[in-house]
């Protein structure tokens, strides 16, 4: 930030300046002086104009200290003038947003706009430097970087400095975050490259356009309540992290069997959160120095997650292995050194658990915050006890079977029915049978094949038809398990039956063969054989 005068904003500042601008810049402008005097009479104007006028100014340039970077700074006024002050210009520049798509709309150069601050009147100029003919710069921007200045009274320069610019930094990077393009990062697509000494980026993307919400979310109320609750509570937490010493971040599992919404509900808390989603594919990651990469290179507000967890590396099996090797090791430790067998080398090279727990909360998870994990699996018993332990995965969601509570939304959403008199029917049973919201949800479909329109009743009595018969499927499998079971405790009571003939027969036999001796022995005491 520069400060000294303005020359042009707001009524009694453009006196000054049009006086100043008459008599002094005149011939500075037609390079009717050499240059050294020209920058002398510069000088010279700013003094006298600071001398003179009650305005100060300050300006924030488009690159800041960085040449290559433009000002965060910068950004946030852009940002914070289209929002709050581009209503009252009359020349606005349309651009295209980042994403390519939506028209960005910002006040445009040397055009005048005001704001007002706690009774104090602010102008904001937006400006660009005017390139310079006879330099050539090695950095291209230095020759049309803009800036913006804004122009105050000088009575409210503490007012302005202390309050007024915070201000605008907080709301414009508000309004940034509330506009910008959600994105789907994956690190297992083309572009992107996972290698440590690669100069692309590890993460490839695509917007995140997922439409899920909590509404159209079907499970408990009371539970979608908690989740609820328990989000709002970490967004909001930043200071209490930062009190408790904590890494501001938060962990979720998400278990339950297939189909029963645990990637929708990924969905629907970034749409909540108004987080980006970094979806994880472990497979394509090759080691632990390439995962902390992936960290790394993860912003704020975002959801990291590892879908199936359990499918994506054998992290339980390793550990347990490993243990094993250690204990071998440890008793034929001779003290020497020994050098890493190949087989070592090549474990080395491989994402294993301890590479992930370093990855959740490690030295790592210090670099920025406010990060949601999330791990989904369809079988919790078969994660090792340290990854979802509480503080990793603070949070475990169940996500089970639809019941009537979770049915009421789906139908609400599919149908746009609250109430129907087949409800009572669909409540019982639902109660007694396991049916996955995904399947649910696919019942209440309208069947396109047929070309008709959706009909509540043809659809509820196409799910109590679906629900009546996967009913049957589970008493004929159930069956099918005890028949299974009756057989094989059956064959078991046969071969123990069995066992114990063959150990009786044994048992004789071995009796007659010790009678047979003790015959032979008598015999040869008495002198006979
Ligand atoms: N609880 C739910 N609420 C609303 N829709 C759901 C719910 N569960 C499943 N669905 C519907 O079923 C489809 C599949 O659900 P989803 O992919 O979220 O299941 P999942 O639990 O992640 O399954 P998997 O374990 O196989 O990954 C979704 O597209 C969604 O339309
Ligand atoms: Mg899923």
């Amino acid at each position: 930030m520069a400060m000294g005068m303005m020359e042009n904003l707001g009524s009694v500042s453009t006196l000054w300046s049009a006086l100043v601008s008459v008599l002094l810049f005149w011939p500075v402008v037609n390079n009717h002086v050499p240059a050294g005097l020209r920058q002398w009479l510069s000088t010279m104007v700013d003094k006298l104009t600071s001398y003179l006028s009650p305005y100060l100014h300050v300006t924030i340039s488009e690159y800041g200290h960085e040449r290559f970077r433009r000002s965060d700074f910068f950004l946030a006024v852009e940002a914070y003038l289209s929002h709050a002050c581009a209503r009252r210009a009359r020349k606005l520049r349309a651009d295209l947003g980042k994403d390519a798509r939506t028209v960005q709309i910002t006040v445009d150069d040397h055009q005048e706009v005001t704001d007002s601050f706690r009774g104090a009147t602010i102008w904001w100029y937006p400006s660009k430097k005017p390139p310079r003919t006879n330099v050539i710069s090695f950095y291209p921007r230095d020759d049309d970087a803009r800036f913006y200045r804004l122009v105050f009274h000088r009575r409210h320069r503490d007012l302005v400095l202390d309050a007024y610019l915070p201000h605008v930094l907080a709301e414009g990077r508000a309004v940034t975050i509330r506009n910008r393009q959600r994105r789907l990062f994956t690190n297992n697509a083309p572009g992107a490259s996972t290698s440590y000494y690669s100069r692309k980026s590890v993460w490839s993307h695509v917007p995140f356009e997922h439409p899920a919400t909590f509404d159209t979310l079907a499970m408990e109320p009371a539970d979608k309540d908690a989740i609820l609750d328990d989000l709002t509570a970490f967004r909001d937490s930043k200071d209490y992290y930062a009190k408790v010493g904590k890494a501001w971040k938060r962990g979720y599992l998400l278990h339950g069997p297939p189909g029963t919404g645990k990637s929708t509900m990924i969905a629907a808390m970034a749409n909540f959160l108004d987080y980006d989603v970094y979806d994880l594919e472990l497979t394509a990651v090759k080691t632990n120095t390439d995962l902390r990469k992936l960290y790394i290179e993860t912003t704020g507000k975002s959801i990291i997650v590892i879908e199936d967890i359990d499918c994506s590396v054998d992290l339980t099996a390793k550990r347990s292995n490993d243990k094993k090797k250690k204990k071998s090791s440890d008793e034929d430790d001779d003290d020497k050194p020994k050098l890493p067998t190949e087989q070592e080398k090549d474990e080395a090279s491989k994402v294993t658990l301890s590479g992930l727990l370093n990855f959740i909360d490690g030295l790592w998870s210090a670099c920025g915050g406010e990060r949601i994990i999330i791990f989904t699996t369809n079988h919790k018993e078969k994660l090792d006890p340290a990854l979802i332990r509480r503080g990793r995965m603070d949070v475990h969601i169940e996500m089970s079977y639809c019941r009537f509570e979770a049915f009421k939304v789906l139908a609400k959403n599919y149908l746009g029915v609250e109430q129907h008199e087949m409800f009572v029917e669909i409540r019982r049973l639902l109660e007694e049978i396991d049916m996955s919201p995904a399947d649910v949800a696919e019942n209440l479909m309208p069947k396109a094949s047929k070309g008709k329109k959706r009909d509540p009743d043809a659809c509820l009595a196409g799910l109590i038809e679906a629900l009546n018969k996967a009913k049957v499927e589970a008493a004929e499998a159930a069956k099918a398990k005890e028949e299974e079971e009756a057989a094989a405790a059956k064959a078991k009571e046969e071969e123990e039956a069995a066992k114990v003939k063959a150990a009786k027969e044994k048992e004789k036999d071995d009796e007659a063969a010790g009678t047979k001796v003790d015959e032979t022995v008598n015999n040869k005491s008495n002198g006979t054989i």
